[in-house]
């Protein structure tokens, strides 16, 4: 099958999986909202095309096309899957979804959130039999595995259309049952929070914490770096959707984190956060 994507916002993870889908050769109208952020997605995107081949080796296919726009309405005619990629709050990703899906009859609509539940996110499409979760990875152009999350009333035409596109891009589907968090964020999320608290309680140092969980634990990255790589203020977000709908308190960001978000410090795509870095992409 031909596939041709159209993938809703241009932050840390719609370029990320717009990279995967365009080294694997298929063609993708990204979306955002304004000129100025597609035009810096452009420029990350090919940063990335270029970090994948060094990382990865060459692409398999001839690189698919790139278009970018401020509506997915006018793709939405040839599109064979819609993801959603834009900012963790239901409200914003309710209203993208629900006009995506009244335009877009029998494709898979698949949200990338890494914490709300897809049930919930359901009650906004307009067939919620074609909504489903792909919970992709930073960076998702060189992590193989995907978790893929099957809401309760996600159809089985929409769970095989997800899997073909999967094999197309060479990753490997790890299907769960819907729930807030899924398993990975329910797992790593009150993980970096509490990485985060034993920082502002002066248990250790960034760093150290950070050496503690690569060299004896062996995590390939400390979870500090890991917020900084994911983006802190997506965490927090991520931490409060986790928080309401578990009421778990370890899921409540802490004051470290939250400080963080409001002097802008959101990690690397910012040039700034847990840690410092020089390249800055938006
Ligand atoms: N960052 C990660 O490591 C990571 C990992 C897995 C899943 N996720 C999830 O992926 C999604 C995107 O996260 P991110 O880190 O890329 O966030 P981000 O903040 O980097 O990017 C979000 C983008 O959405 C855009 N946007 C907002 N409203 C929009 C609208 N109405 N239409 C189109 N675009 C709109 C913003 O302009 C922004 O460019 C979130 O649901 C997040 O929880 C993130």
């Amino acid at each position: 099958m031909d596939h041709q994507l159209i993938v809703l916002g241009a932050g840390v993870m719609g370029t990320g999986i717009t990279t995967l889908a365009l080294r694997h050769g298929v063609p993708v109208t990204l979306v955002d909202t304004s000129e100025e952020i597609l035009t810096a997605a452009r420029a990350r995107i090919a940063t990335e095309l270029r970090t994948a081949q060094l990382v990865a080796g060459p692409a398999e296919a001839d690189p698919g096309v790139l278009r970018t726009a401020t509506s997915a309405l006018p793709a939405i005619g040839t599109a064979t899957a819609v993801i959603e990629a834009v900012v963790e709050d239901a409200e914003v990703k309710a209203e993208v979804l629900a006009t995506v899906s009244a335009a877009a009859p029998g494709i898979p609509v698949i949200t990338n959130t890494s914490s709300i539940p897809v049930d919930e996110l359901a009650d906004s499409v307009a067939r919620p039999e074609d909504l489903l979760g792909t919970h992709f990875m930073n960076p998702s152009y060189l992590i193989p595995t995907v978790e893929v999350i099957r809401g309760p009333r996600t159809g089985e035409k929409a769970m095989a259309a997800a899997g073909d596109l999967l094999a197309a891009l060479r990753r490997k589907p790890i299907v769960v049952r819907d729930a807030p968090g899924f398993v990975t964020s329910r797992l790593l999320h009150p993980m970096i929070n509490d990485a985060a608290r034993i920082v502002q309680e002066g248990t250790a140092s960034v760093e150290d914490v950070d050496a503690l969980m690569t060299g004896c634990l062996g995590h390939p990255t400390g979870p500090l770096r890991t917020a900084d790589l994911i983006g802190i203020d997506n965490l927090v977000d991520a931490l409060w959707v986790l928080h309401k709908r578990t009421g778990d308190e370890r899921s409540r960001p802490c004051d470290l984190l939250l400080g963080k978000v409001r002097e802008g410090h959101h990690g690397r795509k910012t040039g700034r956060g847990f840690y410092e870095y020089e390249k800055v992409f938006s």
